[in-house]
């Protein structure tokens, strides 16, 4: 079935035969550590020797579990193993930073579980399938399990939370007792064998806290209330309430002590489960009330003594059975703890209604004594499977929590193992065949093919024995012991061979009810059957009217279609498998059975697993989710040269069916293989060709089989493309980043220099406004000043004076005073420059140029003081520059103060246009 891909053989023959035996002396002769090995597929060689020689140093050096690849055997240490299952060790599983490098454990498998729902990587639901014979330990695990979810998934962070999810815990732990007191009883194999098959389905919330769990069950095995094998017993409840009843209940429940039932066997032996006030407290828990349970035990007890109702056979076919002798009091008890009116109890049990023609008549007809057991029995199983479903569905409204409070689950399948006993029946070919549905074996094709047997056609034993035959003939998984009287069929299982006797099958997978039971029980004035058996008004009026009912539903049909319903949940679940191994079939400690041991390890599949490993391929992954996890890794690969792992899944296509789904998955897992080459070589240490060496990984049908290193190698590729892709993220992220900021710090400049201009313009704006302003002030003043000056100095015109010696004033000027004033006008800008001359010209040398100029003589300065122009009648008095540019000659001196300029300047004088340049007291007076 497997294609080798990249054609590298594990073991060559040449060099395989001497290493394989120096490897197989070493490994015999160094037994001392075989229990170190924590894998089998460690084990070298891996045959099915060594492993159990592995698995049996193991368990004598008491270390029950132990790693077969993907999957945990535990072996069932029959001790109680103290630590093994503290608080303490679950806790430090939860705490380890890897706890697959911790011993193998079932807590291993439990945390893996729980750290795969909390890194969502899909398919985020998780399923723990816990397989085994009967005996081996599934109830067991899948208790420590569940113990382990509520210590790890409960770390509530406030005191309320904490409280109530405590409360879910425990009544979750709470529905153990109960469904192992109505549905576990003990057997040959195991004293605490649970009779039905269950999934529990742990519910978390988003921070992965358990919020409730449900259960769902299957194929409770009910013929044990009316039918036990020797040395068998009954469901642990009749017996709990049988020996833990108080006296006032005894009474109740007419159990007086010693009491003998026949549906009780071996009630003498007592054994740790029955622990009736373990059970009553449980039940307190989930919410079934002390009288809801009184009305429960009452019924059992109805049911305890219905049992005790002997027929005796009829001499009469017309007349019905007659009673044993102390079966009418039993009929009476049962009918009084049963609410039920006496007399139609035992007609019921005794007289079958036919209902025929079109009118619907009613005929009686009575039955044999048989056919009264079969009835009886019959009634007792309806009321006790009833009971358990609705046990159930307390349990399951007890724990379930709201659909919006739990996003993920873990589910946990506690299935009953292969089963192959002499005399195989119904119950087994259901069991195998969930088995073989479970293995995914090709068995299930056979049981499709069965259903063309239609099993619930009316037949004999020896003719549905030659329908098989007929429909199935050339089957390669058919059988048939040609020495065999008893009519039967063997079914070639992937576990062995099974040989299922016909008679009576047809007659269980039918299951039929009378419809007097049902109506009968519809009487009962108890609780807990009108509970069970309501009425239905419709169903009632369709049956007087003679209606045809529903199809009516086989156990066959019922049980593939919940097995299915549990396979399509498994499918969208990450499986982990633990396989539970009985190290003997007596249960005792320390007693390791090798055959025992082999042979479970055949009917689980494990050699399987072993011979897969042997070849060095323990890692099994679907082409789907192979392909979904690495289809990245083909950014690897180089564009141009496809590499040698095309070949051999070539080789691999050349089986596969085109008209699959899967077909599609092809080229891309041809695509994922074929990095494969640089991968390891990209792995490879330079200079070490083993190293170099493409990891071996073969492509199957529908799965991809490969090496744990090559799992690791797959798993360091994926991560450096996650990685680069991660790079190449934050790198465009980056970048996005970068350009937003340029933008951003851009648009901020423009607006900034926007804001600035606008506010440069409007300061320039205020500031020319205000320059206008003074400017225009200035004007009006300079104006102002110009025409009091003008108007208030009595100036001359360097003009009239240079161009008429006359002025046009009402005074004659002398002649003397006339040359002065032409020296004067002359000489004056020369004076004025020299005067004010920022440089060379200072002190007293400035006074003589003042004075030279205006042709004053030499003395002293004080002489030449300022008089006011109204002292002043004549002559030129000081020499001024006015605005408009032109020079006057005052003759007087000016009134206006901002004039007051001599021809030394203090430093604190105000200067003007109306400047006075040059100013001479003493010219009109010598
Ligand atoms: N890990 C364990 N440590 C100690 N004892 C164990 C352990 N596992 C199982 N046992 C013992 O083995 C008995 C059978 O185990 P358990 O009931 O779990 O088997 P099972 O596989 O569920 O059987 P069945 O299919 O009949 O229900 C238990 O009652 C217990 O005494």
């Amino acid at each position: 079935m497997l294609q080798q891909v990249n054609g590298h053989s594990s073991v060559s023959d040449a060099q395989g035969g001497e290493s394989f035996r120096e490897d197989l002396q070493e490994f015999l002769s160094g037994e001392a550590p075989l229990h170190q090995l924590d894998d089998l597929t460690k084990v070298n060689p891996v045959t099915l020797e060594t492993v159990l020689r592995c698995l049996q140093a193991r368990y004598m050096a008491d270390t029950f579990y132990t790693n077969a690849g993907c999957t945990l055997v535990a072996l069932n240490p029959f001790k109680p193993v103290p630590q093994l299952y503290s608080p303490e060790l679950m806790r430090e599983y939860h705490a380890a930073p890897q706890p697959q490098k911790l011993k193998p454990h079932i807590f291993t498998v439990g945390e893996q579980t729980y750290r795969n729902v909390k890194s969502l990587i899909e398919p985020v639901n998780q399923s723990i399938i816990v397989s085994g014979e009967s005996g081996a330990g599934k109830t067991w695990t899948s208790r420590c399990l569940m113990k382990f979810y509520a210590v790890v998934a409960a770390s509530p962070t406030s005191w309320d939370s904490h409280k109530i999810a405590e409360r879910i815990e425990q009544r979750i732990l709470n529905s153990n007792p109960v469904m192992e007191a109505f549905g576990n009883a003990c057997t040959l194999r195991n004293n605490n064998s649970s009779r039905f098959g269950k999934f529990i389905q742990l519910q978390l919330n988003s921070a992965q806290q358990m919020t409730g769990a449900a259960v769902q069950t299957y194929l409770l095995e009910k013929t044990r209330v009316a039918c036990q094998a020797s040395s068998e017993r009954n469901f642990h409840i009749f017996y709990q309430m049988c020996k833990g009843a108080s006296a006032d209940e005894r009474l109740q429940w007419h159990l007086p002590k010693g009491a003998a039932f026949s549906w009780l066997p071996n009630s003498e032996r007592t054994l740790e489960e029955d622990c009736f006030e373990v059970t009553r407290e449980a039940m307190l828990h989930l919410g079934i009330e002390t009288p809801t349970q009184n009305n429960v035990f009452k019924v059992l007890a109805g049911l305890l003594h219905l049992g005790n109702i002997r027929f005796a056979d009829s001499e009469d076919e017309a007349q019905p059975c007659q009673l044993m002798d102390d079966a009418k009091c039993s009929v009476r008890t049962s009918a009084l703890l049963l609410l039920l009116p006496e007399d139609p109890l035992l007609e019921t049990l005794r007289i079958r209604t036919i209902r025929a023609g079109r009118q619907q008549q009613v005929f009686r007809k009575p039955c044999s004594r048989a056919e009264c057991d079969t009835r009886r029995d019959c009634l007792a199983k309806l009321v006790y499977s009833r009971l358990f479903d609705w046990l159930v569905s307390v349990i399951n409204s007890s724990i379930c929590a709201d659909p919006s409070s739990w996003s993920t689950f873990i589910g946990l399948l506690d299935v009953y193992g292969f089963e192959s006993f002499p005399h195989n029946s119904l119950e087994q070919l259901c069991i195998n065949y969930a088995n073989e549905k479970l293995q995914q074996h090709f068995v299930a094709h056979y049981l499709r093919a069965q259903q063309e047997c239609r099993l619930n056609r009316p037949s004999s034993a020896a003719q549905l024995q030659t329908r098989i035959e007929s429909a199935l003939a050339g089957r390669p998984c058919l059988g048939h012991n040609k020495l065999s009287r008893e009519p039967s069929f063997i079914v070639v299982h992937y576990a062995g061979p099974v040989r299922y006797h016909t008679a009576g099958l047809v007659e269980k997978n039918k299951d039929p009810i009378p419809p007097e039971l049902t109506r009968l029980l519809q009487q009962s004035q108890d609780p807990v059957l009108k509970v069970l058996f309501p009425t239905d008004p419709e169903e009632k009026s369709q049956e007087e009217q003679g209606q045809s009912r529903a199809p009516v539903l086989t156990v066959v049909s019922k049980f593939k279609a919940s097995l299915e319903q549990l396979l399509q949940v498994l499918h969208r679940t990450t499986p982990h498998y633990i396989r539970c191994i009985k190290p003997n079939g007596q249960g005792q400690a320390q007693t390791f059975l090798r055959e025992e041991v082999l042979s479970q390890l055949e009917a689980c599949g494990l050699v399987e697993t072993i011979h897969i490993s042997a070849a060095g391929f323990p890692i099994r992954v679907s082409h789907q989710n192979f392909v979904e996890r690495y289809e990245l890794l083909r950014r690897l690969r180089p564009r141009t040269s496809p590499g040698p792992c095309s070949l051999s899944l070539d080789e691999g296509r050349s089986e596969w069916s085109p008209h699959t789904e899967e077909a599609a998955l092809q080229p891309l897992l041809q695509d994922i293989l074929r990095t494969l080459p640089a991968l390891t070589q990209a792995a490879a240490i330079p200079g070490d060709p083993a190293e170099a060496m493409p990891a071996p990984v073969y492509c199957g049908r529908t799965k991809v089989f490969m090496t744990d290193s090559m799992l690791e190698l797959l798993e360091r590729g994926r991560a450096q493309v996650l990685e680069q892709c991660a790079r190449c993220i934050q790198g465009g992220w980056r970048r996005h980043q970068h350009r937003k900021q340029e933008r951003q710090r851009r648009a901020a400049v423009l607006i900034q220099a926007a804001v600035r201009s606008w506010l440069s313009r409007k300061h320039i704006q205020r500031l020319h406004t205000a320059a206008m302003v003074i400017q225009r002030a200035w004007q009006r003043w300079r104006i102002r000043m110009a025409c009091l000056a003008s108007k208030e100095l009595d100036g001359v015109e360097e003009k009239h004076l240079s161009q008429a010696p006359h002025s046009p004033s009402s005074f004659p000027l002398p002649q003397a005073q006339t040359r002065l004033l032409g020296a004067i006008i002359r000489l004056w800008p020369l004076g004025l420059v020299l005067a004010n001359a920022a440089v060379g010209v200072r002190g007293f040398q400035r006074k003589l140029v003042v004075w030279a100029c205006l042709q004053l003589p030499v003395g002293s300065p004080s002489t030449y003081t300022i008089q006011t122009a109204q002292q002043e009648q004549a002559g030129v008095m000081s020499i001024r520059a006015l605005p408009q540019g032109s020079i006057r000659f005052h003759c007087r001196k000016s009134p206006l103060r901002y004039a007051d300029i001599c021809p030394e300047p203090s430093p604190y004088s105000v200067t003007g246009f109306n400047q006075i340049l040059l100013e001479r007291h003493r010219l009109s007076h010598p």
